[in-house]
């Protein structure tokens, strides 16, 4: 949703002033400026609101008062790969990017998944399916790009490797990226900025800079 022209460098701007679900408020006062080639990282307990907060950014919640304005393409990654199981590699890049199969075999291979196209996600292992997720997301050429907690139950190394292809594709794309964490080490090692969530979730949800 567009309300507003926002300055060159803002790709997105939350101007949230509550949130309720199930007659409770989960978040309330929220305003938060995302910036062309910047990563914000969100922290903050379980339960805390950290990804809803994320889908309203996506435009997958209704229901709050206050306003979000988006300029350009948005691509969210999930915990889960949601990949297509019975479409290749190159189909599950291809069919919801719009991107062409020269692209999709690219982006597979930046990802070091050259040669892999015409696998299916079945023949991977959660690693190489969080790649694809990954090739998936920039192959739509986003402006704003949502994490949500994207690396978790990986092994360090795989982390370690997943972090740093983020950061080579995000300096390349120039996205504005929100990465939801549990994991501060990731939080630190990824964004130019963390921000916290903290109070109870059936009440206020004040966000506070920490770094
Ligand atoms: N689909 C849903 N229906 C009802 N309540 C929900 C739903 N999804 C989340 N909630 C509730 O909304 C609140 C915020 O959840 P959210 O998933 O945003 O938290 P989170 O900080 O991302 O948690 P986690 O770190 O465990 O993923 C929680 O109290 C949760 O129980």
């Amino acid at each position: 949703m567009m309300l507003d022209a926002l300055p060159p460098t803002t790709v997105a701007r939350l101007e949230l002033a509550s949130f309720s679900r199930g007659g409770s408020v989960i978040l309330r006062n929220i305003h938060l400026d995302l910036l062309r080639g910047q990563t914000l990282a969100l922290v903050g307990p379980s339960g805390i609101g950290k990804t809803t907060l994320l889908r309203i950014l996506a435009g997958l919640e209704d229901g709050y008062s206050g306003r979000v304005s988006v300029e350009g393409r948005v691509a969210v990654v999930f915990q889960e790969p949601a990949l297509l199981p019975w479409r290749s590699l190159r189909d599950n890049i291809c069919l919801p990017t719009g991107a062409t199969r020269d692209a999709a075999e690219a982006m597979l291979a930046e990802v070091g998944l050259a040669g892999r196209s015409g696998d299916f996600p079945g023949q991977l292992s959660l690693g190489q399916q969080r790649r694809v997720a990954l090739a998936r997301a920039f192959a739509a050429a986003p402006d704003l790009l949502l994490l949500d907690e994207p690396f978790v139950s990986l092994d360090a190394a795989l982390v370690q490797d997943m972090m740093d292809l983020f950061l080579k594709l995000r300096d390349r794309h120039r996205v504005a990226t929100l990465f939801v964490t549990h994991a501060e080490a990731e939080a630190r090692y990824l964004s130019d900025r963390i921000i916290r969530l903290q109070g109870s979730p059936a009440s206020l949800a004040p966000l506070s800079a920490i770094t």
